[in-house]
């Protein structure tokens, strides 16, 4: 039998990255697009706060529980940005095109390119859950000028490796979920939910 969950996301990429873990395991994940439920606030300046405000704005409109996730790029000699505010770096409307773009302008004067993927888990049974389930992860990395790859997503182009001689984006699917900030977090949640 398969346990259904609301992602409580718009975002298209962690959908493909969430399914190819939980899919195998008995869950079917649906993003909350499917119930119509609109992008959730999300105003907090720590990630956790964000993910649980994601989770429990997806299970309150569904009646469902929810994943909720919220995650950023943190450039060491940036003091830790984009961060939390990752998403919406380069202002709105929201564009990896433009984010990408600020992000490579913003470290050319800096020689430390190094950096971190963070991604926090945020699991709700129900919208008022006094117990949610919580789990998270780190990618480390550098910042390159140049894109390479075409898989993933957001930063994935810009973010290198340096054990892998390669950026996120030039990874399979199934190798950007072992490594990854997201792919780690999952696996500690889903640990948790056992
Ligand atoms: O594996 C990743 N590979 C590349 N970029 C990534 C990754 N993980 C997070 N990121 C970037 C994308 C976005 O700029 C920000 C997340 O922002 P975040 O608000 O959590 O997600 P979002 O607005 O795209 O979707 P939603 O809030 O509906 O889940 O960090
Ligand atoms: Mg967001």
């Amino acid at each position: 039998m398969t346990q259904r969950l609301i992602l409580a996301s718009n975002n298209a990429g962690k959908l493909k990255e969430f399914s190819e873990i939980l899919g195998p395991i008995g869950f079917t994940l649906h993003p909350q697009g499917e119930f119509n439920v609109p992008e959730a606030e999300e105003p907090h300046a720590t990630f956790v706060e964000n993910a649980l405000e994601k989770a429990r704005h997806a299970s309150r409109l569904t009646g469902l529980p929810a994943l909720g996730d919220d995650s950023g790029v943190c450039v060491n000699a940036l003091g830790g940005a984009p961060g939390v505010w990752s998403a919406r770096f380069a202002g709105e409307p929201k564009s990896d095109a433009r984010n990408n773009e600020k992000l490579v302008a913003d470290l050319a004067a800096h020689a430390d390119k190094s950096a971190y993927y963070y991604c926090v888990l945020v699991y709700v049974r129900h919208a008022d859950d006094p117990q949610p389930v919580i789990a998270d992860g780190v990618w480390e990395g550098e910042i390159v000028a140049e894109p390479r790859g075409k898989g993933g997503f957001g930063y994935d182009p810009y973010f290198f490796i340096p054990s892998l001689g390669k950026c996120a984006a030039e990874l399979t699917p199934a190798e950007k979920n072992a490594l990854s900030h997201r792919g780690q977090a999952l696996r500690a949640l889903v640990e948790k939910l056992k």
